[in-house]
């Protein structure tokens, strides 16, 4: 007997909660006290003074780059920017109405197969890669959201950082001081979070050692769910459908007597406040007051409020990067993918410690299916 068919009396945990499946130095997630470190600088610091640049840099790295590390690595950055033109040619043959994290996670996959190094094994080239991810995930982020639109991807400018590049690559447009600021506070909180579901996918896929690319476009599959990252899309939604501030209460009626979920709340970690939501939440007021449209953020702010004192659960990331990101004129649907954007530097720091000694991944189910039994032709069923 294999060891997934022995009869066991152990439990399964259900959703693997509070189980340890790794040593990582990458990130703390303390639940209790809602604290969240990447590589031991807490996120509210890294929020207030770091770049995307500096905090990708570290999440890979292990420290904080000094200046000519930082400009080697901006340079780095900076050269792997464009994608293949295969890429762009595929995309527009690919149906505009696909979700996008579908056609990101296409692509990703896509990407792998045009990269000549991708089955390299050697660390520095796996790095190489990971660096590569990190510069291209954005331009094939801002390529599908202009192909969809009809209108031809804009190349990489090297003038320009990597958050106020990605703004540039999206609307074609240079983007102020502000926008860009916007976008790097939106990487950098999203770019870890410990053994979540799709850095999870990702450690899995890689310790089977395959590509990287293989692992990302998995974790990309794992992170476009509406559990996962794919919630921010669905905040928006919601807010869309309530539409003002009295409809809340029935909505929130509504969604108890339906047993539904409230999108962007609850965590599986974090039993206080979520320490990133502050930060989208000041910049999301922000932005509201500023394009003379603060409703999104007022309803965000009520229903926070109502939905706290029906579950007793705080938001969590997505919600309200939902308000903002629609105020940076992002549409819903592509929310997940600015995500994505960030989340990268996460999943390929943990591939590469993940590689750093690994074992392949490989828990037991309990098994609770029948005992034994013969085969019974097809004749006699
Ligand atoms: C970047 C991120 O991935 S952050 C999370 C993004 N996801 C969402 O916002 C989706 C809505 N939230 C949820 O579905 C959940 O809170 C999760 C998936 C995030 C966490 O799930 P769990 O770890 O099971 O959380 P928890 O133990 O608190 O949940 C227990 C119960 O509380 C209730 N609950 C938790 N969150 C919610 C919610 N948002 N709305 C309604 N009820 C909820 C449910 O009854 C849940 O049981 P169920 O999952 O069987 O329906
Ligand atoms: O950690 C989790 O379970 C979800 C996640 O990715 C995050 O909150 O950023």
């Amino acid at each position: 007997m294999s060891a997934d068919t022995e009869k066991t009396s152990s439990e399964a945990v259900k959703g693997l909660k509070g189980i340890i499946a790794a040593d990582s130095s990458i990130c703390l997630v303390n639940g209790t006290e809602g604290k969240l470190l990447y590589r031991g600088y807490n996120i509210d610091d890294l929020a207030e003074n770091a770049t995307f640049e500096e905090v990708s840099f570290l999440l890979l790295n292990g420290e904080l780059p000094n200046e000519s590390q930082l400009a080697d690595y901006q340079n780095e950055l900076k050269k792997h920017r464009s994608i293949p033109a295969e890429l762009i040619d595929t995309l527009k043959n690919l149906p505009e109405s696909a979700p996008p994290m579908a056609l990101l996670r296409s692509l990703t996959s896509l990407a792998g197969v045009y990269d000549p190094d991708a089955e390299e094994e050697s660390y520095e080239k796996r790095l190489e890669i990971s660096i590569k991810l990190i510069s291209q995930i954005p331009t094939m982020v801002a390529a599908i959201h202009r192909i969809r639109k009809g209108l031809e991807p804009v190349e990489p400018d090297s003038s320009l950082c990597h958050a106020g590049n990605f703004m540039y690559m999206l609307n074609g447009e240079k983007p102020s001081e502000d926008a860009t600021r916007a976008m790097d506070l939106i990487l950098t909180l999203h770019a870890e979070h410990g053994l979540n579901a799709s850095t999870f996918t990702s450690r899995v896929i890689i310790a089977t050692l395959p590509d990287i690319y293989s692992a990302i476009t998995g974790a990309i599959g794992a992170l476009k769910g509406k559990l996962h990252g794919g919630a921010n899309t669905e905040v928006l939604k919601t807010l869309f459908e309530i539409g003002s501030i009295e409809n809340i209460t029935p909505y929130i009626k509504n969604v108890r007597e339906n047993k539904g979920k409230f999108m962007g709340f609850g965590h599986a970690v974090y039993q206080v406040e979520d320490p990133r939501a502050k930060h989208l939440k000041e910049l999301s007021r922000r932005l509201g007051e500023e394009t003379g449209e603060p409703k999104w953020y007022e309803m965000s702010i009520e229903m926070e409020k109502q939905v706290y004192a029906e579950i007793k659960r705080n938001c969590n990331v997505d919600f309200y990067s939902a308000s903002l990101q629609h105020y940076m004129g992002i549409p819903g649907d592509l929310f997940t993918c600015i995500f994505a954007s960030s989340r990268i530097a996460g999943w390929c720091a943990h591939i590469l410690e993940q590689l750093d000694g690994n074992k392949i991944i490989r828990p037991k189910a309990n098994y609770i299916g029948y005992e034994e039994r013969s085969y019974v032709p097809v004749s006699q069923r």
